[in-house]
Parts: structure tokens; C-alpha cells; sequence
């Protein structure tokens, strides 16, 4: 089985991808968060895909857009970044980006889809992916969606199994992964809720065809779950403060204001308290926290 790391926006950065690599070894790709194509790319944006930043990784570029010609401008720089694959992005379910008729909002009109896919799959000098949902509001819609799919040589597509109105409520659509599996012969990364062993056992059982797994949620909730599906006991406090002090001492590094650093963090442990019992008194501590040195206080408390 090939695992994945989900690209999680404001989350998934270098730094973290890094702290997983050196403390959890067990993933065989990571996609960077989503980057809007564009005309150029930020600062930010370079200094995440940047070689020196990734040494480790395996880094598949993620791009959202809704132009064949944004998408190729983009994959000719991560050409030049020297990339080989490139993953496109048709699943985010945010208002914002769904307004824009981008992520999970460009699945409304599946023959403009096929001709985005057309045009980039003829262009691309670069493999590509794609990450998808199942539809917008209804399950039927994956038909038309699937029809379209099956057209190109795609490297992969990972599927998150939800309609984009269904945010990440409700249980993942396995029916509809399931037709999926039969009908797309192009390899098929199944992502959605893994977040224990049981979980992984039940979509393996569910779904014995399936050679790679993307997980997003569940690797931020225990970033020893992988270790664990191979058979390596759960992840230890010495561990998991080691994998957190990367993180923090990596924003240190890069954040200006001590501020942003807090923020960072704070989104890690939303995720990273479901490792500790009396979660939601070290969530309060941790979301009421103003300052570095009051954080470190925290952290302290939770690891010891
Ligand atoms: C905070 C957050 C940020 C996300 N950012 C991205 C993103 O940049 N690109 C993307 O394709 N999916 C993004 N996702 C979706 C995840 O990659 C993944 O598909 C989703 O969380 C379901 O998988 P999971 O149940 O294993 O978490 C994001 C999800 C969350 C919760």
C-alpha cells in the first residue's frame, strides 16, 4: 500500500512535511497545499516547493484554477523547478473558492471540465493528477464526472468520496467510490476519514483493489497512524515532542511575529489534541493563548 499525505491548506507547509519525515517515516508522497494558478508564483509559494526545503519528499505540486492557460503557466514553472508531476485540484468545497467556480465549484459543468482536462493533458510536460469530489449536491452527478475522467491518462485520481455540499459532514459515499473502482482504469487513491487502524482495515476490506491511500485528518490527529497500519506500536510522547519541536522551532525560523508562530501551532493542535486524553481542556488552554512564552507553558503541561 502507498500512503499519502492530504494537502491541507495552512497546515501542510514545508515545515510540517518535514517534522513527518524525520519523526514518521512512512509516507510515500506529500502534495503540497493548493496553489492558485497564476501568472507568478509568491515568494511563499517558491520557498514551499524550493529543493532544499523538501530533501526527503516526494512533492507533488498542487494547482487550482478554472483556465486550461493559467494551469499550463504554472506547470511550465514547476517544469522548470525541476517537477515531474503535477496534481489539480477539483475538491475543495470552500464557499469562496466554490464562488470562483474553482476546486470541488469547477464539477458543475462537466463538459468544461473535459475541456480543461483536454487541453492541459495534450500541453502538460508534466504527469498529472487530479483531486476530486463526487459532485456538487447530488451522487448522480458522478456519472457525468466519471465520463469525463475516464477520457485521460491520468497518473492517478484521488477521490474524496463527499459532494462539495457536504463539506466534511456525514460519512464518506463509499457506493459511489465503489462504482468509481469499477469504472476508471487509471490508478485510484481512496481518501476520506481514515483515522484509525479499524478505519484503514475497513476500506481495505471494503475495497481490496486499492493499492494507495491519501490521509489528511487522521495523519494531524496521530502522526504515527501509518507507523501504526505497518505494524509499529502507537507514537510516543518523546516522539511526538520531538515531531512538535520541529514544527515550532521551523516557524520560528521562518514567521517574523511571534504571533503568527502561536497561530500556526494552534491550528496543529486542533488536530494533534486528539492524541492526549483531557483533550478539551488543553484545547481551551491552547486556543485562549496569547503568547510564545504562555504556549510553551502549555506544551509543556500536555507532554508531561
Ligand atoms: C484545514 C483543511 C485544509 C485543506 N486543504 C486542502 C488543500 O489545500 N488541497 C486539497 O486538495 N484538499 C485540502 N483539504 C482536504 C484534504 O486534503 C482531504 O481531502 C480531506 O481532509 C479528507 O481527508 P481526511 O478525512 O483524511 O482528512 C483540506 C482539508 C482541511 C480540513
Amino acid at each position: 500500500m502507498l500512503f499519502y499525505l492530504a494537502p491541507m491548506e495552512g497546515i501542510t507547509g514545508y515545515i510540517v512535511r518535514n517534522a513527518y519525515a524525520h519523526y514518521f517515516p512512512y509516507i510515500d508522497k506529500y502534495f503540497t497545499p493548493f496553489i492558485p494558478a497564476a501568472k507568478k508564483m509568491s515568494k511563499k509559494i517558491k520557498r514551499d516547493l524550493a529543493a532544499e526545503n523538501n530533501e526527503q519528499i516526494r512533492l507533488v505540486p498542487q494547482l487550482i484554477g478554472n483556465r486550461a492557460d493559467e494551469f499550463l503557466m504554472m506547470i511550465r514553472q514547476l517544469e522548470d523547478l525541476g517537477f515531474t508531476s503535477v496534481n489539480l485540484n477539483f475538491g475543495c468545497p470552500s464557499g469562496t473558492v466554490v464562488s470562483k467556480r474553482k476546486g470541488a465549484g469547477f464539477l458543475a459543468d462537466p463538459k468544461e471540465l473535459e475541456m480543461l482536462l483536454e487541453e492541459v493533458l495534450e500541453k502538460s510536460p508534466l504527469a498529472v493528477s487530479v483531486k476530486t469530489r463526487v459532485g456538487i449536491k447530488d451522487p448522480d452527478e458522478w456519472e457525468a464526472l466519471c465520463g469525463v475522467y475516464v477520457k485521460f491518462p491520468l497518473e492517478e485520481l484521488i477521490i474524496h468520496p463527499r459532494l462539495q455540499n457536504d463539506y466534511y459532514s456525514g460519512t464518506p459515499r463509499m457506493e459511489t467510490f465503489a462504482r468509481a473502482l469499477e469504472q476508471i482504469h487509471v490508478p485510484l487513491c481512496y481518501n476520506g476519514d481514515i483515522c484509525s487502524v479499524e478505519d484503514y482495515k475497513k476500506v481495505t476490506a471494503a475495497f481490496p483493489a486499492i493499492d494507495r491511500i491519501m490521509i489528511g485528518r487522521g495523519l494531524l490527529e496521530n502522526p504515527g497512524l501509518v507507523g501504526e497500519i505497518k505494524g509499529n506500536p502507537p507514537a510516543d510522547k518523546a516522539r511526538l515532542r520531538a515531531f512538535h519541536d520541529e514544527i515550532l522551532e521551523g516557524c520560528l525560523d521562518t514567521f517574523r511575529a511571534e504571533k503568527d508562530v502561536v497561530f500556526h501551532l494552534k491550528e496543529i493542535w486542533f488536530y494533534l489534541t486528539k492524541s492526549f486524553p483531557d483533550r478539551e481542556k488543553y484545547l481551551k488552554l491552547i486556543r485562549k493563548c496569547q503568547s510564545l512564552q504562555e504556549y510553551k507553558l502549555i506544551v509543556q503541561q500536555i507532554f508531561s
